[in-house]
């Protein structure tokens, strides 16, 4: 088999350049927000939550922050991690495992934010944010503790799943005794260059999702996003320029949803499966028409439609950037994919963002008979790191 791989190798001309940018592309490391939250939505994902070790504390906390963010500059910009050869086998901790040989940075995020309990753990609770009190319970949940929360948080995605991978084992391998695992996730999402040309993304209930999230050009974005650079009273100021990202792994039951007629479908998300357009015509960018009433003296676009609820009009103008991951962990014993959406959503105050939102799905949606909420996260995302210092150092070294 190695000789007819070498042989087939060996029958094609080395392409001159590369097919497509996807593996030379990199994000910045630095800058006022930590990258991952406005970055493109990326192929591949993993989200993965620690809690502290017995006996960690704030020094230990703030050395793996040092070494999670050296690992993450490195890494993104393509460099093989622990400061080692390339292609080392690994066996001494300083070698790179040689997983990315051959890639490029391929958009490489890493970010990572903080939960609830991180803070007591630390003795920082006088610095924890109000924001980050416990979500409240919904009707619809059916949370699994063990796979819900923890003391931190991090976002991978890259446009390559090596890459992805290379960086979930680089950034677990630097929590040395100070963490332990507490829950990771895997998901995906359409790669790019996959469409004839740029689409918002489909989850897996064949659905275009993402149409109605806030834009970056809109000017109310960062207000709605981000904690400002001088956060309001109430709000740390370790907070400045961060973010609470809202993580929720939403189990689709697909076999029951595909029996739906696609009309039945189409009118519980309130839009068209094809293009996203709403139910009230035009395109995917052309506002909902809420008021109109077809012949039959109801509304084109169902009271029950998920799109209706959780549109910010109907909700006070809670608004939240969606940013999800696709997964897919297998069929389960009854036959049934265990498959749905990371839902991971961002927002300046998640009081004024998933809270109303899903209090008003979890009344009255017409999706929830096809979803199920297993796992829930609510972390605070600190800014981003400057030059020369690490993710956190404004939490925990002043
Ligand atoms: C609490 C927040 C939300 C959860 C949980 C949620 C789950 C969820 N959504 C879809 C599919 C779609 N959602 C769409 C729109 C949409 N969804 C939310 C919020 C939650 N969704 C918002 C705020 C919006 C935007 C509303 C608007 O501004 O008009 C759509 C329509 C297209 C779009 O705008 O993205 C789809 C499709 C699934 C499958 C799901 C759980 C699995
Ligand atoms: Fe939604």
């Amino acid at each position: 088999a190695a000789g007819g791989a070498g042989a087939y190798a060996a029958s094609r001309p080395a392409p001159a350049t590369a097919l497509t940018s996807v593996g030379t592309d990199s994000i910045p490391f630095h800058g006022a927000h930590q990258p991952g939250i406005t970055t493109p939505l990326h192929a591949r994902g993993h989200l993965i939550a620690f809690d502290l070790a017995p006996g960690a504390g704030r020094k230990e906390a703030a050395a793996l922050l040092r070494r999670w963010s050296a690992t993450a500059r490195t890494l993104m910009a393509g460099e093989p991690a622990g400061g080692g050869p390339a292609a080392g086998a690994g066996t001494d901790g300083g070698h790179d495992t040689g997983i990315a040989l051959d890639a490029g940075p391929s958009s490489l995020t890493v970010t990572f934010g903080f939960g609830r309990t991180f803070f007591d753990r630390t003795d920082l609770t006088a610095r924890r944010p109000a924001a980050l009190d416990p979500l409240p319970a919904f009707s619809s949940d059916h949370l699994d503790a063990g796979r819900s929360n923890g003391d931190l948080w991090i976002q991978i995605g890259s446009n390559d799943a090596l890459v992805a991978f290379h960086a979930l084992r680089a950034l677990q391998k630097d929590t040395g005794a100070a963490a332990r695992v507490r829950w990771q996730m895997n998901g995906f999402n359409r790669t790019p260059g996959a469409t004839p040309h740029p689409m918002t993304s489909r989850n897996l209930m064949g659905q275009i999702d993402g149409t109605g999230n806030p834009k970056p050009s809109e000017p109310d974005f960062d207000r709605r996003i981000f904690v400002p650079a001088t956060p309001a009273a109430g709000t740390p100021s370790w907070m400045a320029g961060g973010s609470y990202a809202v993580v929720r792994r939403i189990r689709m039951l697909l076999d029951d949803w595909e029996k739906l007629s696609l009309t039945r479908q189409e009118q519980v998300i309130g839009r068209r499966k094809s293009d996203g357009a709403p139910l009230t015509g035009g395109t995917e960018t052309t506002d909902p028409d809420l008021d109109r009433v077809g012949p039959d003296g109801k509304p084109v676009i169902p009271s029950n439609a998920h799109a209706r609820i959780s549109t910010p009009e109907a909700n006070g103008g809670a608004a939240m950037l969606r940013r999800p991951f696709s997964f897919h962990d297998g069929i389960g014993p009854d036959g049934t994919p265990d498959a749905g959406l990371l839902f991971v959503c961002w927002q300046a105050d998640p009081l004024r963002g998933f809270v109303p939102v899903q209090r008003k799905l979890d009344r009255g949606d017409a999706l929830s008979a096809f979803i199920r909420h297993e796992a829930s996260g609510l972390f605070a995302v600190p800014g981003g790191a400057r030059e020369g210092e690490y993710v956190g150092q404004r939490l925990l070294e002043s």
